[in-house]
């Protein structure tokens, strides 16, 4: 429970002392309908803290502004007093009421009044439950009965002579009508002027004032007031009230003072319970509600305005915008003492109306009153007073009992007359300030108008706007589900992307390594290559230098072979020369020797021994050069076709190649090619020098032979035919004188083979073969 406030009553009692209007906050519990369609509360009520705090939604910091604490998730604001959905009606009496009336029953005047949105609890608050059967004393029962209750309560307890009096006025569309003057069914409602009192107060002009007794009594005067009270079903509330309503109590009570004297003191309490402040186009009002609902929302804007000046000390203050604002001059900024209870919804759809009533409430907390305690009046000024009254009254019923129309007492039509003085020049004065107000007035209207076009232009921005948000939102809705999708896939790939990151480290680490094997094995190949590439051209010089040599040995073969066929030829040539030029010397010297047989018979046997010797060693001799000169031809032959086939044998071997075959191969051309070079060296010496060596040694011999057979002969001639010429020693001469060269020595070898084997009859074995020299066999001996 929030702990009470300062009492106003001392303070108000100082001269100039200014107390602030008490503001409280109540918000009743979701309707039957708003629990069945389960709307959303968006109200926090914090009682010990007095705050109340409004949801709006989203998140964000948060602002602290004079009570008023502001994040984009809520709004909170502090009040004197807050009440939450499960208040009651006594709670909220007793924290919020009881002390106002505590104050009126310490002669003051008093103002409470119920503002909030339609459908909130204004009169609910004020009056209690609409229940017909709802009893003064019920717990329903709302703020007028409890008051009354409590002012009953304490004259009586005090046991002070008191009178109490009520009056109820209703403002509707601007116009005021009293809800307990007219008859039950209202027909009688007519409506009731506001004056000036001449002091700055207000009153309505010819009020029904009841005096009430008692509790139940008051009660029953309220009830009959509520009755008459305009109120009709909306979109919003069943019992919607269209007129704000007054219900003023005014207690007079004798009182003591220490000296014994008494006296009159009074204090009035005003309980108003404003019409609530409608969202047309959301309440549905139409045609004549619509009107009313404009009234109302006018006269609130009218109260929001003086509020608002009130709280910015203007100088001006517009209580003359409206009636309202001038009944409730006095509450505002006035005499009186005032409490404010704000009533909001803690539905959610309402937010917006709950937001405009908690600012509108929040900035009448800044309002400042001097409420003073009403002057005493000594009890027989009071009685007096009333006295006159009475006589006032008494003498305009005389006068109007005895004449026809208007008529009054002197005395009254004088106060009349001054009365009409006043409100003449008041109403100069009004004028004046009228046409200064309507200058404002239009001032405003052309304001009103450029602001209306503004707004309209904004409320078709706000309406594509919403359409757009209601785009968006689809969009939105569309979004988050692809989203929640998005996020889901992108959670696979970072899943797949670490996987593929740790497999395509894995692949790097691998795929280094082997780039470095890669690069390695390149750098062989290379290497190889390179060296392939040298093989190739090693094997490719060497397949053309043994090409070229097994060319240049085929040609030197072929020009040996031919240069052997030449030898041949010239051997064959020389031998058939030799076998010619021998059978014709033969013959022509066996002719001779024939004849010169009988003439040299003596000689002949000397001779014969010599000449076979010489014979036998020419034979010999030629025949071992005969042999050896077969034998160097054979071995040249088969050592030029063994080297040959080695060679083309080493070439195909190289061919397949390898590189020890070419190097062997080399090695086995080199070695072939000393080897040829040697049986070339050793044929061509053979070939040249062979035949002529052995030629000139034939020579030699033959020159030794005849030259010892020319010493043998001339020695034999010397001594047998000392004188004269003979045939013999003619055909010496001749032989001698005949040159010898070397084409003049060829020999048939198969001849001369056939010559050395033993003759088969040896009878004629005992004749010496035949020479070289034509069979003539020359004896040494
Ligand atoms: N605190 C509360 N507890 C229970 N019911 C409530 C409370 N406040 C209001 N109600 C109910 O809400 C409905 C509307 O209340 P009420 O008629 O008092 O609103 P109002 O503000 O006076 O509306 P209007 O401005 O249209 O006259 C009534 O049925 C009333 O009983």
């Amino acid at each position: 429970m929030a702990s009470r406030r300062p009492d106003a009553g001392d303070r108000a009692r100082r001269p100039g002392s200014t107390v602030r209007v008490s503001v409280v906050l109540r918000c009743r519990p979701l309707n039957a309908n708003e629990r069945a369609e389960k709307v959303p509360e968006v109200i926090t009520v914090d009682e010990h803290a007095r705050t109340m705090a409004v949801a709006r939604g989203g998140a964000g910091t948060s602002t602290t502004n004079g009570g008023k604490r502001e994040t984009s998730e809520s709004k909170e604001f502090a009040f004197d007093d807050v009440f939450g959905t499960q208040s009651t009606q006594e709670r909220v009496y007793d924290s919020a009421v009881r002390p106002m009336v505590k104050d009126v029953l310490e002669g003051m005047n008093c103002t409470v009044f119920a503002y909030g949105q339609t459908g909130t609890g204004k009169t609910h608050t004020m009056s209690g439950a609409h229940d017909a059967e709802c009893d003064v004393l019920s717990s329903e029962a709302g703020v007028i009965p409890r008051a009354m209750s409590h002012i009953f309560e304490h004259l009586k307890s005090k046991e002070l002579e008191h009178s109490v009096k009520v009056t109820y006025l209703e403002l509707y569309n601007e116009k005021i009508t009293d809800l307990l003057g007219a008859s039950t069914d209202g027909t009688n409602a007519t409506e009731h002027a506001l004056m000036e009192d001449g002091k700055n107060g207000v009153v309505v002009k010819g009020l029904e004032e009841v005096y009430v007794g008692s509790t139940e009594e008051a009660f029953a005067v309220l009830n009959r007031g509520n009755a008459l009270r305009k109120t009709e079903a909306t979109d919003i509330n069943a019992h919607s009230s269209r007129s704000h309503s007054v219900f003023s109590v005014t207690v007079h009570w004798t009182d003591v003072s220490p000296d014994g004297e008494e006296f009159v003191r009074t204090g009035k309490l005003n309980l108003v319970d404003l019409a609530g402040s409608e969202n047309i186009s959301r309440s549905g009002a139409k045609d004549k509600r619509a009107k009313e609902a404009g009234a109302i929302n006018t006269s609130l804007v009218a109260l929001g305005r003086v509020i608002t000046a009130l709280v910015d000390k203007s100088v001006h203050i517009p209580y003359r915008d409206s009636k309202l604002t001038r009944l409730l001059r006095d509450a505002l900024g006035g005499k009186s003492r005032t409490c404010i209870i704000a009533t909001v919804s803690p539905a959610s759809h309402s937010v917006e109306e709950t937001l405009s009533t908690l600012e509108y409430a929040h900035r009448a907390k800044n309002i400042k009153n001097s409420p003073v305690v009403n002057g005493k009046k000594s009890k027989s000024d009071f009685l007096n007073e009333m006295q006159r009254c009475i006589e006032h009254l008494q003498a305009d019923l005389l006068a109007t009992r005895e004449k026809n129309g208007v008529y009054m007492s002197k005395a009254n039509y004088d106060a009349e007359q001054s009365e009409h003085t006043t409100t003449r020049r008041r109403a100069e004065e009004l004028e004046r300030e009228l046409a200064s107000m309507k200058a404002e007035h239009d001032k405003m209207t052309r304001m009103f108008d450029k602001t209306k076009k503004n707004f309209l232009q904004l409320k078709e921005q706000h309406a594509e706007t919403e359409v757009e948000l209601g785009e968006t939102k689809d969009n939105l809705r569309t979004t988050s589900v692809e989203l929640s999708g998005a996020k889901k896939n992108v959670r696979e790939k970072e899943y797949l992307l670490d996987a593929f990151e740790k497999t395509h480290d894995d692949l790097s680490t691998a795929t280094s390594a082997m780039a470095k094997d890669l690069l390695a094995a390149k750098d062989e190949a290379t290497a190889l290559f390179e060296k392939i590439n040298r093989k190739e051209s090693v094997m490719h010089s060497n397949a053309d230098a043994i090409r070229e040599l097994s060319t240049s040995m085929c040609d030197r073969l072929e020009a040996l072979e031919r240069n052997l066929a030449g030898i041949q030829e010239v051997e064959r040539e020389s031998r058939s020369h030799m076998k010619t030029v021998l059978d014709d010397f033969m013959v022509r010297k066996e002719n001779e020797v024939n004849a010169l047989k009988e003439s040299v018979a003596n000689m002949q046997r000397s001779v014969e021994q010599s000449a076979r010797k010489a014979s036998e060693y020419a034979r010999a001799s030629m025949l071992k050069q005969a042999d050896m000169l077969m034998e160097a031809a054979n071995e040249l032959r088969t050592g030029a076709e063994a080297t040959a086939e080695h060679a083309v044998a080493a070439v195909v071997a190289s061919r397949r190649g390898c590189d020890e075959t070419v190097d062997s191969l080399n090695q086995s051309l080199a070695s072939d090619r000393a080897a040829f070079s040697d049986l070339a060296n050793t044929v061509a010496a053979t070939s040249e020098r062979g035949v002529a060596d052995f030629m000139s040694k034939h020579v030699r011999d033959l020159t030794s032979i005849r030259e010892q057979f020319s010493s043998e002969l001339s020695t034999a001639v010397r001594e047998d035919v000392p004188t004269g010429q003979t045939p013999a020693r003619e055909s010496a001469r001749v032989l001698l004188a005949e040159p010898v060269t070397p084409s003049a020595f060829s020999f048939n070898r198969d001849e001369a083979l056939r010559s050395r084997r033993p003759s088969v009859d040896g009878a004629k074995s005992a004749r010496p073969p035949l020479s070289p020299l034509g069979g003539a066999s020359i004896n040494q001996n």
